[in-house]
């Protein structure tokens, strides 16, 4: 085992090039320390957002959604993965040498774990080396959730969010699991021309979502093709050269559905397993996750995490944001802390796409808020022509609004464009920006966002 670096004694190991800690190395380098980052694979430079999650699977959307003429199904869904392909490269690329062409950056393409409070081993694939640093950050995202149910194993026809990736364009596809991971794929295959049916155990589809919501994206879902089953308990799957069949329940009774390929999206447990964090001394939590304070240390001094693998809400911009709590810890005045974070939005990317922030009608009736609030189909917005120029005027806009104060609670923006004009009702919320003063913006023309003047006038 080697025992020293040509970069002489390190400040920070980086471990797993997730997206926080790759921008947190670079930052600590142009600071004058001298960092390693430590990536387990030649494959993942950049982490699971470029690579296997949220860049190749919206390139793919982006491709699914062109109408083109007179090119079978087949060769739409080839060219779309050769440019997913390009660009996952291109990406890659650029993030290995954003890295690697600083003097003070060592890169280590091998897997870490700890061997004691500070110091860490790499299994690269020609040796083992140990490091040692005054601090570790750990980065290592979170892998695909194994169920506990028999035949879902990961190989042939069975596939997780990063092997369907690379598999034939099924004519049938079955996805376990009705969340972000199992509504996008179902979105993108449907509309490549797959059969897809989508087999979930909530009470119904999106249960996290008000009814009326939820109820436009299925029916969205279903344009596309995909049939989506509810208060279904899978109980197994088998697999043999012409298809798969998936096993599940439904009240009790028993069913059966064969496909070309079965998608297992069951959530994402937090990449600890082989950490080794006991010889850290670094605590962790059921899931696996490790136990963070508001800074993002851990339970071992000089040791923080950041990203998936704490076990918070698992998005790319949260994994940025914790770099800029972490950066502020380490090289600012120290008072940022996770707990900032107010009014943080998501977007489902289906077609097209739902975009939330903050409260749900449903969840601010349970809290027994008093609430108005405005609904309105895409379609019957008239200051809203951007959806019918681009072809597309479906989808549904809410809004829930303190009928105390006029502040908004919360947003549900299902149309084209939703994804950038949620990202502005999201920062009036910060602002404390009253519903009626964002009613009254000046908006371009034609945009998806003017939409927000006639729907917020609407509030009863
Ligand atoms: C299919 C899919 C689509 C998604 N779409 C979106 C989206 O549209 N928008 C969004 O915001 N989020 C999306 N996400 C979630 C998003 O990708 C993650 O939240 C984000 O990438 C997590 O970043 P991170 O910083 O925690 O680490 P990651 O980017 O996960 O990086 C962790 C890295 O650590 C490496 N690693 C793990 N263990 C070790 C070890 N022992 N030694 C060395 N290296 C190790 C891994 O190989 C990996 O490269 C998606 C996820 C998936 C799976
Ligand atoms: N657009 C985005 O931002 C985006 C896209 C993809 C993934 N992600 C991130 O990745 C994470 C993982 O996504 P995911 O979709 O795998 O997980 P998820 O937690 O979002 O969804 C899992 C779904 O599986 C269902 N389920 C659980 N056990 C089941 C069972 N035994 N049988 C049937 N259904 C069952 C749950 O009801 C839930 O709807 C998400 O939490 C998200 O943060 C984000």
């Amino acid at each position: 085992m080697r025992t020293e670096t040509s970069s002489g004694k390190l400040d920070t190991i980086v471990i797993g090039w997730g997206k926080g800690g790759k921008t947190l190395a670079g930052a600590l380098a142009r600071a004058g320390e001298k960092v390693a980052i430590v990536e387990q694979s030649a494959q993942m430079y950049g982490g699971t957002c470029i690579n296997i999650g949220c860049v190749p699977t919206k390139a793919l959307i982006h491709d699914a959604e062109q109408h083109v003429e007179g090119i079978p199904a087949s060769q739409k869904f080839d060219n779309a993965v050769q440019r997913r392909d390009d660009l996952t490269a291109l990406l890659r690329a650029k993030n290995y040498s954003m890295l690697n062409d600083l003097d003070s950056v060592l890169v280590l393409t091998g897997r870490a774990s700890f061997t004691g409070p500070k110091s860490i081993k790499v299994r690269t694939e020609e040796e083992e080396l140990e490091l040692s640093a005054a601090r570790i950050i750990i980065n290592t995202g979170a892998q695909p959730a194994v169920p506990q149910i028999p035949g879902a194993s990961i190989g042939g026809r069975v596939h997780d969010s990063t092997t369907i990736q690379h598999a034939p364009l099924p004519k049938s596809l079955v996805v376990v699991g009705g969340g972000y991971v199992g509504v996008e794929f179902a979105s993108v295959f449907g509309q490549f021309g797959s059969k897809v049916t989508v087999l979930d155990r909530g009470k119904r589809a999106l249960s996290k979502e008000d009814a009326d919501v939820a109820s436009e994206v299925q029916s969205c879902l279903e344009d596309a093709g995909v049939t989506i089953l509810s208060k279904a308990q899978v109980t197994g799957i088998s697999q043999d050269s012409s298809c798969a069949t998936v096993s599940f329940e439904i009240g009790g009774e028993p069913r059966q559905i064969s496909a070309d390929a079965v998608l297992i999206a069951l959530g994402r447990t937090p990449a600890t397993r082989e950490l080794n964090l006991e010889a850290a001394g670094i605590r962790s939590g059921e899931r696996g996750e490790i136990m963070v304070d508001e800074f993002l240390a851990t339970s071992a001094e000089g040791v923080y995490a950041l990203g998936d693998v704490t076990g918070g809400a698992q998005f790319t911009y949260v994994s940025l944001d914790d770099h800029r709590v972490l950066a502020n810890h380490l090289l600012g005045d120290g008072t940022r802390s996770t707990k900032d974070r107010v009014a943080v939005p998501y977007t489902i990317f289906c077609t097209p796409p739902l975009s939330r922030v903050g409260l749900s009608e449903d969840q601010a009736r349970k809290q027994g808020l008093s609430i108005k609030t405005a609904v309105k189909k895409v379609a019957a917005v008239a200051a809203m022509p951007r959806p019918k120029i681009v072809g597309d005027p479906r989808g549904i806009i809410k809004f829930v609004v303190n009928a105390q104060d006029d502040q908004i609670l919360g947003a549900a923006l299902m149309h084209v464009d939703s994804q950038e004009v949620i990202n502005l009702v999201a920062l009036a919320m910060r602002q404390g920006m009253a519903a009626s003063q964002l009613r009254d913006q000046i908006f371009t023309h034609p945009s998806s966002t003017e939409a927000l003047n006639e729907v917020l006038g609407e509030l009863r």
